[in-house]
């Protein structure tokens, strides 16, 4: 629980900056769960992370995607050239980029941009039994705790690469939730309704093989992507380092679930970016009680939703440091 005192300093520091009550609207909910987290009238919020966990899915093999699995490796090599979306968000946005390797096909470029964090170059096809082993769950959540907890910087946005990962996400979400996992299967890349129909029926022949509930390390286990087990641990690092994480889009959100299943006080420090066009996003955020900042209709991933909320982010922070109060700046208050 937040200091009840610290929690009124706050309300008072935000209602006497110089502008009528409430009136920065939720700009001064989030400059208030900033400044909760870390524990400061004044947050900094100057520097800010993208990782963007990449791995491959035995699924992918079963046709889920509109896409084929060569194309995580591939697009790993363009985050490297600096020439994907992410990229050219964070460039714009002043977001350095690193790229985690938890489990990519093929050969890698070499490049300081890339930490390999590879248990296995990806995960057994989830439809016929569990993608990972109780072990390598535990590694991919070790390497991703060490990962979110390095750095200096205030914020962390998390993106992911993976081809198949949309279902490894719906799964994932829907048995934690106790959902069937219909409620939760979108198009992902762009498949067509019969795509859309064949991924269904091969994703509710994968929820068939446990029961309707799960806790969040037997999902990770039976239905996670690497990338997704090594970014719920990267959110549990950096919120117990006092980072801020900027939570990107359905994948990123499932990955928030297990987070929070797995270790319910990092849930102070999420602040969820963007409502993806991913049909299933709207039932997990709602499942979360989450309302996120923006509305773009984007579906990509990649952490693009996150860098987009970066600016908000810090500018809520900078009003609450910054923004001078009807007394210091000599303003006469309401009437
Ligand atoms: C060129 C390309 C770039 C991407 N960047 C992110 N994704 C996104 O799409 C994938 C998930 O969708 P599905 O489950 O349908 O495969 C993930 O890799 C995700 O990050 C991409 C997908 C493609 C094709
Ligand atoms: O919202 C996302 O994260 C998403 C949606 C579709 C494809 N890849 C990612």
């Amino acid at each position: 629980m937040p200091n009840e005192d610290f929690q009124t300093s706050l309300q008072r520091a935000i209602d006497t900056k110089t502008k009528p009550v409430g009136s920065l609207g939720r700009m001064e909910k989030l400059a208030a769960r900033i400044a909760t987290v870390q524990n400061s009238l004044q947050p900094v919020m100057s520097r800010c992370q993208l990782s963007i966990f990449a791995a491959d899915h035995g699924m992918a093999v079963a046709g889920v995607s509109a896409f084929p699995q060569d194309v995580t490796r591939q697009m790993v090599a363009n985050f490297l050239a600096g020439g994907g979306a992410a990229n050219v968000f964070a460039r714009t946005l002043d977001v350095d980029v690193q790229v985690v390797d938890c489990g990519v096909a093929g050969e890698l470029m070499a490049n300081p941009a890339l930490v390999s964090r590879r248990i296995d170059a990806g995960t057994a096809n989830a439809i016929a039994g569990p993608a990972m082993t109780a072990a390598e769950r535990d590694q991919a959540l070790a390497n991703g705790h060490a990962i979110g907890g390095a750095g200096d910087h205030h914020a962390a946005c998390f993106g992911e690469m993976g081809i198949g990962n949309t279902s490894s996400a719906s799964l994932v979400a829907a048995k934690i939730l106790g959902l069937p996992v219909e409620a939760l299967v979108g198009r992902g890349t762009g498949l067509d309704g019969e795509g859309l129909r064949k991924k269904k029926a091969l994703l509710e022949d994968a929820a068939e093989r446990t029961p309707d509930k799960l806790s969040a390390a037997a999902a990770l286990m039976e239905y996670g992507g690497f990338e997704i087990v090594t970014m719920t641990g990267a959110m549990i690092g950096a919120a117990e380092t006092g980072k801020i994480v900027i939570v990107d889009g359905f994948i990123a959100t499932a990955a928030a679930l297990c987070a929070r299943h797995i270790a319910p006080d990092c849930e102070r420090s999420f602040i969820y970016a963007h409502r993806s066009a991913e049909a299933g996003h709207s039932r997990v955020l709602y499942a979360l009680g989450a309302d996120p900042l923006l509305d773009l209709d984007m579906r990509l991933g990649e952490g693009t939703g996150a860098l987009l909320a970066w600016p908000l982010v810090k500018a809520a922070a900078a009003m609450l440091r910054e923004m001078a109060s009807f007394d210091s700046a000599g303003v006469s208050g309401p009437a």
